[in-house]
């Protein structure tokens, strides 16, 4: 692939990402879109649960797959290594925005806090989630996590960017802090819709299962490096004893 072609598609892909993050953050909060989580015409309740289970299924299982080593030996046959995780992140965006435009809402309220105090101060912390998961993209490498690093530097003729495990800010107190942020706004909340419920139920069981998958890839990469950073560090709970 022409360095020009990468540098465009790291570029571009980049902008996708940010943009479905951004309103994704909004779909999900219901702050600023114009459809959100529980917005939409209501059908009957067994096909709309089946639809969304599906739609967090398909996000669940490309993210996963992709994200592996051996896939991505595979697929690097095909494509560009400088372009791999541009690649990656923009089909994760993709079938993210997917799943925000199929979804089927299911509005009636779990709980309900209101416009007070509590649904100010929920409202908040779910804030805070979300910037949990942005500070953490940066303490990690924000631009290598999102590809642009990569095509970048290949643009300017370097060396194969090789990135560092890191453990500084957020990951001093959780080895997984961006997906903590992401369960944070998740579940935090002022009116919790069953539909809402279930994509955060979903979406919990999929993070879950997703960090076993890349601990035991961080295990094999970094050896002992890691051993020793699991023991010292918890998992998702800072308030987790060691
Ligand atoms: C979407 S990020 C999520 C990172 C982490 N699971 C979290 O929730 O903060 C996934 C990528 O981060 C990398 N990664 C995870 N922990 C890291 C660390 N401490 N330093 C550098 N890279 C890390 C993984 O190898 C993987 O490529």
């Amino acid at each position: 692939m022409g360095r020009f072609i990468v540098l465009v598609h790291g570029v571009v892909a980049y902008i996708v990402v940010l943009a479905v993050f951004t309103y994704f953050a909004g779909f999900v909060a219901d702050v600023g879109v114009p459809r959100a989580i529980d917005d939409g015409p209501v059908g009957p309740w067994p096909r709309a649960l089946a639809i969304d289970l599906a739609l967090v299924a398909g996000f669940a299982l490309q993210h996963s797959v992709m994200a592996r080593p051996w896939f991505k030996r595979i697929w690097t046959v095909f494509i560009h290594e400088s372009a791999e995780r541009s690649t990656y992140v923009l089909l994760a965006s993709l079938q993210l925005a997917l799943m925000m435009w199929a979804w089927q809402p299911l509005p009636s309220p779990i709980w309900q806090l209101g416009d007070g105090v509590l649904a100010g101060l929920v409202q908040f912390v779910a804030a805070l989630g979300w910037g949990l998961v942005l500070v953490s993209t940066f303490a990690v490498d924000h631009f290598h996590l999102f590809g642009l690093r990569q095509a970048v530097c290949h643009w300017l003729g370097g060396p194969a960017y090789e990135p560092e495990f890191r453990v500084r800010g957020p990951y001093r107190l959780v080895r997984h802090p961006i997906m903590l942020g992401f369960l944070i706004a998740f579940w935090a909340a002022p009116t919790m819709s069953v539909g809402h419920l279930g994509f955060a139920l979903a979406m919990t069981a999929y993070v879950l299962v997703a960090l076993e998958l890349e601990e035991r890839d961080l295990r094999a990469q970094h050896g002992a490096h890691y051993h020793g950073y699991a023991a010292q560090i918890p998992r998702l709970n800072p308030f987790a004893r060691r």
